[in-house]
């Protein structure tokens, strides 16, 4: 725990090791604890293991351009699929035509296993408020989608397999064709689990 403190977040900052960062809008203590990137890791890391944090630093860069891609395509598809051109929407094009890089981050999730699973949510319902989230998770069960009719659906992790899920600026952006989907995190008894998160959003400015 120590260690991790290192990397603190700081009260008013965004990035860095603490609880999930949607728990200030929920009463409930949730059983997870998180870290969150915006772009470089490098301050926190450096905090973290001050001679050996530019693999680390390295591999979560990668993973974010691939990962900004993949958003870039996935967005223009749902845009396309609704007819609306980069002539339409100039927010998210560059002076050459070309995707303007969306402001994003990455969020390191951790769900410890849990002595009485009944009693507490890994991560409490939510929709995300990106355009769209990709989503890794380790070979544990525990997120859920919310679907009408049917409940709370289990995603269940497939090798290889990222999970996208539409957020709420797709929701309006597409007067609601895409809609937003509500999901949680429910924790185990006996596993811990883990998940990489890419949210994804406009540009700021
Ligand atoms: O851990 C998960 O599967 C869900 C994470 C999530 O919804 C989030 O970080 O916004
Ligand atoms: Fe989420």
């Amino acid at each position: 725990m120590q260690q991790k403190l290192k990397a603190s977040r700081s009260p008013e900052g965004v990035t860095g090791y603490g609880v999930a960062r949607i728990s200030s809008f929920f009463s409930k203590l949730m059983w997870s604890e998180g870290f969150t990137i915006v772009s470089s890791p490098i301050e926190h890391a450096r905090q973290l293991w001050p001679k050996d944090y530019k693999k680390f630093c390295e591999v979560i860069e990668e993973y974010e351009k691939e990962m900004e891609k993949l958003a870039g395509r996935l967005m223009w598809l749902m845009l396309g699929s609704l007819g609306i051109t980069k002539d339409d929407v100039k927010w998210a094009v560059g002076p050459k035509g070309e995707s303007k890089g969306g402001c994003a981050s990455l969020q390191l999730n951790f769900y410890p296993a849990c002595p009485d699973p009944d009693r507490t949510m890994g991560l409490a319902a939510h929709t995300d408020s990106t355009i769209l989230t990709i989503l890794h998770q380790n070979n544990t069960s525990g997120l859920e989608v919310f679907q009408e009719g049917n409940g709370w659906v289990t995603v269940p992790p497939l090798p290889g397999a990222l999970v996208v899920n539409v957020g709420d600026l797709s929701h309006i952006l597409s007067n609601g064709s895409y809609p937003s989907v509500l999901h949680r995190a429910i924790v185990t008894r006996t596993r811990h689990r883990l998940s990489l998160v890419y949210l994804y959003g406009p540009p700021s400015e």
